[in-house]
């Protein structure tokens, strides 16, 4: 049976033709950048980004602050499951963060918005896969590096005031494993793409921001 076909159902051909309409993926290369920033728990992802809104002009896309952002929205069917994830350190199943990321970006490019920071995002190798197939190509991915003592120590400063639920030994602890079994797969793969530019983190924020602007600076007219 083919696309059309007056045999198969008129619901069913509806479906088909919806479809064949929506492009795989949602944005063309030409239409979005997006770049991946991937790095462990309290690496200073959401600070870098911040300061290469300020001086790019890019969009800020955390899938943490938009899972929050979810959990926290009144009549949310993922609301409980989102929340029990995050405590544990667990990667909340794609379909969900992919809707919202999907969803956001959307919003962005209806105002001419195209240029995205996709924080904490793919932390999980079908995120991966899903993401790229269905809504935008990735044109590299930022790798923060740092120890897990100094990340660990970043974290637990911010729990004092960050009121996050996840900053917490426990969850911490939880989260650094995640990092190392599910989500540094992620970096490798991209790694093998040679489509990885990792910058270390010790530093001050401010030293680590002049060094990421080095290693960016010929990428910038994307
Ligand atoms: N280079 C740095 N030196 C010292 N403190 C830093 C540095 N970068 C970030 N911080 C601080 O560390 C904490 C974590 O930073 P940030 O929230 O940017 O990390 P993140 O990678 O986005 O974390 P998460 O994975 O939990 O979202 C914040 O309190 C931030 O102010
Ligand atoms: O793609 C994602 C991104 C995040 N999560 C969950 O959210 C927390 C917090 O993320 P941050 O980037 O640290 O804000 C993370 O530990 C996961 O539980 C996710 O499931 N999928
Ligand atoms: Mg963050």
């Amino acid at each position: 049976m083919k696309l059309g076909d007056p045999e198969i159902p008129i619901e069913v051909r509806e479906k088909q033709a919806m479809a064949a309409a929506t492009p795989v993926p949602a944005f063309s290369r030409d239409e979005v950048k997006v770049i991946f920033v991937l790095g462990g728990p309290g690496v200073g992802k959401g600070t870098q980004c911040a300061h290469l809104v300020r001086d790019y002009n890019f969009v800020h896309l955390s899938a943490g602050d938009l899972l929050r952002a979810e959990q926290a929205r009144e009549g949310s069917e993922f609301g409980e499951l989102i929340s029990t994830y995050i405590r544990e350190g667990k990667i909340v199943p794609q379909e969900i963060t992919i809707a919202l990321l999907r969803n956001a970006m959307q919003d962005e490019v209806k105002t001419g918005r195209t240029k995205f920071l996709i924080d904490g995002f793919p932390r999980k190798m079908d995120q991966a896969v899903k993401f790229e197939e269905d809504v935008a190509v990735s044109e590299f991915t930022l790798y923060f590096e740092c120890t897990e003592e100094v990340m660990l120590h970043r974290l637990l400063k911010r729990g004092e005031t960050s009121g996050r639920a996840d900053d917490n030994i426990e969850s911490i602890k939880k989260r650094f494993k995640t990092f190392v079994e599910t989500s540094m797969p992620v970096i490798d793969y991209y790694r093998t793409q040679n489509k990885v530019i990792t910058v270390p983190c010790e530093k001050t924020k401010e030293e680590v921001y002049d060094l990421l602007k080095e290693k960016i600076s010929d990428r910038m007219s994307i």
